[in-house]
């Protein structure tokens, strides 16, 4: 590609938030959870969705991942060609149990109808990059909360995501067990050249990124709020 259309792709949003809002139910319990953001996220970025509980962070990794329809408001993805362009890791266990660990991280590549002869070394390369080689051959029930989330993580790796999104990824971690998982989230973007979004109630986790927006009841503060 040419470079300066190469540089204009590069600029591009990976994902844009336009007044992007989501309800749920109806009528007198209906709970707005997200109201209308507008919110971008581009390559090289890594940014920290902080909030309380209930305040919406969830709801507006799953508007970026494109698992919720706004209910008013657009979200649109300029910059990705697909939605295997984005890679997701969840807070809780999400590994199959029924599969090993090199199973588990090769299987978005074998639904990808990746190759097989590359289906195997591609994962090894992805658990090798987040420090769980060694644990190729282990079943999710050997595995601690870490490990697992540090198997999660190299899943989304094997698939050479642009965008990933975490959502609560130490959620269910002690701190400095949660604290490596972020390491080898940050890593694992930085080696793959993935912008990343971060959802978490935790400040010392969201203090490792540079970019921080806070939410509140629903609403995507501006920056000059969150300062003020
Ligand atoms: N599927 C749903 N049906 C009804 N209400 C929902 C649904 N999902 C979320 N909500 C409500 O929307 C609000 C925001 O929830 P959300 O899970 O996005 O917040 P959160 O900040 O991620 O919280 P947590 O940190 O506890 O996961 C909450 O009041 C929640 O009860």
């Amino acid at each position: 590609m040419n470079g300066s259309l190469q540089q204009g792709a590069d600029k591009a949003a990976l994902v844009e938030c336009r007044d992007a809002a989501r309800t749920f139910g109806r009528g007198e319990t209906a709970v707005v959870a997200v109201h209308g953001a507008t919110f971008r996220v581009r390559t090289g970025d890594r940014i920290a969705i902080t909030g309380p509980s209930g305040s919406g962070k969830s709801t507006l990794l799953h508007l970026l991942a494109g698992l919720e329809l706004p209910t008013s408001g657009a979200v649109s993805w300029p910059a990705l060609a697909g939605p295997r362009e984005i890679g997701l890791v969840f807070q809780g266990p999400s590994l199959i149990p029924a599969l090993n660990v090199v199973e588990n991280t090769a299987l978005p590549l074998v639904l990808a109808g990746v190759p097989e002869e590359r289906v195997r070394l591609t994962a090894l390369a992805a658990l090798a990059m987040v420090g769980a080689a060694d644990l190729a051959d282990r079943l999710p029930e050997e595995l601690s909360g870490g490990q697992s989330q540090r198997v999660a993580v190299a899943r989304v790796v094997a698939i050479a995501p642009r965008l990933i999104l975490a959502d609560e990824p130490t959620g269910q971690l002690d701190r400095a067990i949660g604290q490596r998982v972020l390491d080898v989230l940050v890593t694992a973007a930085d080696e793959t050249g993935a912008a990343l979004v971060v959802t978490t109630h935790d400040p010392s986790v969201a203090e490792r990124l540079p970019v921080r927006r806070a939410m509140h009841d629903g609403r995507l503060l501006d920056p000059a709020e969150e300062r003020s």
